[in-house]
């Protein structure tokens, strides 16, 4: 007993490893990703936001304590007050419209992992719904900090995906994810080897369905 975060993607490493040095990722940093890959990215993660919203709502009918559900509630606040207005604004500098936006037919792999996430919520605990949702809200912040020490990364004007970069660098985001391990730190800290392997099987499964979101980017596929 006495699990922290690090448990998890050490179980999982070479899934971990395969989401966060994906080639989408890879052609991020280094500026080469086709811009019709990351269009397709940017109008699937505009759904996968909508989605994401709802998984705070989510967690905020199965919060136990104040302190969880004010939690939640900022979450879902921030996503739906700031977070859906910058993504809509950083879609129309990529050529994207809001009309675009409200028709986008859903992608095979938005759904299974948004959906996954939401199911993964409904049958389980608020934990089960956190470790579902921590791929996404730490495997980010990863991503940028691993980008920023490979030699392949451009940064500056040179490549069109900095901006992207530095919004998961950010102060603001690297301390939301800061918060979000030690919250996860501490229910880790006395669950069972029996509950840690459930907990473990829904941190890869989100994970691969990361690996799958990149893939569908690349892929363009629908
Ligand atoms: C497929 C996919 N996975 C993760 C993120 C990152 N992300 C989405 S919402 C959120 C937390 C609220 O700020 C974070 C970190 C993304 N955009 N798209």
């Amino acid at each position: 007993m006495g699990y922290h975060f690090t448990d998890l993607t050490r179980a999982c490493h070479d899934d971990w490893r395969a989401y966060i040095e994906h080639d989408f990722v890879r052609n991020l940093g280094t500026g080469t990703l086709d811009d019709g890959a990351f269009r397709h990215y940017l109008q699937q993660d505009y759904l996968f936001l909508i989605h994401f919203a709802r998984a705070y709502a989510l967690a905020a009918y199965k919060s136990r304590t104040l302190a969880d559900l004010r939690q939640a509630h900022e979450g879902l606040k921030a996503i739906v007050d700031v977070e859906l207005g910058l993504h809509v604004g950083y879609c129309r500098e990529w050529g994207i419209s809001e009309e675009q936006l409200a028709t986008l037919p859903e992608a095979r792999a938005t759904m299974a992992y948004t959906r996954y996430v939401l199911d993964t919520g409904n049958r389980g605990d608020l934990l089960d719904l956190h470790v579902a949702l921590a791929p996404c809200l730490v495997g980010y912040g990863e991503i940028a900090n691993w980008l920023n020490t490979q030699v392949f990364t451009v940064r500056g004007e040179a490549n069109p995906y900095d901006a992207w970069i530095a919004m998961y660098e950010s102060e603001e985001f690297q301390a939301a994810m800061h918060a979000e391990l030690a919250w996860l730190d501490a229910r880790l800290a006395d669950v069972t080897p029996a509950r840690f392997d459930e907990l473990c099987a829904v941190f890869r499964d989100a994970t691969r369905l990361e690996i799958d979101f990149w893939q569908m980017g690349l892929d363009r596929s629908l």
